[in-house]
């Protein structure tokens, strides 16, 4: 066993809903003790601006560049990050000297694969001010620079979570049904395969704010209330995207909602559940062999119209579905654990990502280390 460091994880993801933050104990390899999560929520102003700086960000050629409002909006991100971490300490009843590192992701404006391009806003130096605490942070660059997607990167973590299995039973797949959806297999042999799996939230929150002013579909409710609507769920599931021989990860942009003309309220959000659902099968085709478990995390676990689709569509392949908490884990806090967890393996210069991660050439360290 290595070095075993507290770190604390902070993750903004592409539903821009908040800052989740998670405390790990680790060595960044097999041992990991998970400890306590908070989730802070962005107010809806706050979240208008994120989402308002996705299309500033659409100009950028170079990943530093922060035009218009950007450089703003990233101070305050970074700000609202240090006032979570001190949130958290206070809630746990932890001073900032117990953590030996925080693991910073920031906010993904901008993702182009194709070009070698991932910004993430999030002020590395002015979080490890603010906090005292040293920060990782800017983790998925150097992915990208030795030929990788630059995501997922939550895939180490999810490898070092099924040794702890309880019953065990590889090969085994983890789902996160985050804005978009990713999946990470587990073989027998230990070998890691994994990529981003399609849309997941992003479309059906789009949906249900553009036509009822809501955030989200609570527990999947409005989409119960729906009829699947076929040739949308073919125009989704048609994408290259499934079908590409390469695995490519994803921008929130890459699928757009449908037009308000294409269904009614509740038709349209069980239509964008079953996509969510269909699209993780359909993705775990490319899979080496077809997962006869699928261990789901992320928010949207707790739609349950996606999870029946998803349990259907499984079922079909004798495979079973169950939450993360039903494996033992924290579906909430998976991200921002993964977060804290590869900081201290940035600090170890441990890979972050492999090829059967992200395509990357060999396995590769990454991150920025930014002292307090
Ligand atoms: N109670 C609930 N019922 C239905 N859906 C929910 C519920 N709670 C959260 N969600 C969905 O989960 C989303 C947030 O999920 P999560 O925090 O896992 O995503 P993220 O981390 O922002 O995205 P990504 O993993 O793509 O970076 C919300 O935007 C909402 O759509
Ligand atoms: C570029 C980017 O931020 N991608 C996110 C996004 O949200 C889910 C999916 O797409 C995943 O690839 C990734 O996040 C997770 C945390 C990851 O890197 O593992």
């Amino acid at each position: 066993m290595g070095k075993i460091r507290t770190a604390i994880g902070l993750m903004s993801g592409t539903s821009m809903d908040g800052i989740d933050v998670a405390l790990v104990r680790t060595d960044g390899e097999a041992s990991v003790e998970r400890g306590p999560f908070l989730g802070v929520p962005y107010d809806p102003a706050f979240r208008d601006r994120l989402k308002f700086s996705l299309e500033g960000a659409k100009s950028i050629l170079r990943r530093k560049e922060r035009p218009g409002e950007l450089a703003a909006i990233e101070r305050e991100l970074t700000l609202r990050h240090a006032s979570a971490v001190t949130q958290f300490l206070d809630r746990c009843g932890l001073d900032r000297s117990a953590i030996d590192v925080v693991g910073f992701h920031g906010q993904t404006v901008l993702h182009r694969p194709d070009e070698a391009l991932t910004v993430q806003l999030g002020d590395g130096p002015l979080l490890a001010s603010e906090t005292g605490i040293p920060i990782v942070y800017d983790m998925r660059a150097n992915d990208m620079v030795h030929g990788g997607q630059g995501a997922p990167l939550v895939p180490a973590y999810h490898a070092a979570l099924s040794g702890t299995l309880r019953d065990a039973k590889l090969p085994v797949c983890f789902v996160n049904i985050g804005g978009i959806s990713n999946l990470t297999y587990i073989g027998a042999d230990g070998s890691i395969v994994a990529y981003d799996s399609g849309p997941g939230n992003t479309l059906i929150d789009q949906w249900v704010e553009t036509h009822a002013g809501i955030p989200f579909d609570q527990g999947g409710m409005i989409a119960s209330e729906g009829k699947i609507v076929a040739e949308l769920v073919d125009l989704y599931l048609e994408s290259p995207f499934f079908t590409a021989e390469k695995r490519r990860s994803l921008d929130r942009n890459d699928f757009l909602p449908p037009s308000g003309a294409d269904a009614e309220l509740a038709d349209g959000a069980r239509t964008l559940a079953y996509v969510a659902a269909a699209s993780i099968i359909k993705s775990a085709g490319h899979l080496p062999v077809m997962p006869t478990v699928y261990i789901v995390c992320g928010g949207g676990r707790l739609n349950r119209t996606i999870m029946r689709d998803l349990a259907d569509l499984a079922a079909r392949q004798n495979a079973d579905v169950i939450s993360a908490e039903v494996a033992g884990f924290n579906g909430d806090a998976m991200e921002a654990e993964a977060w804290g967890y590869l900081a201290v393996r940035s600090l170890e210069g441990l890979p972050l990502t492999f090829p059967g991660t992200t395509g990357v050439k060999e396995p590769v360290s990454g991150g920025i280390l930014a002292g307090p």
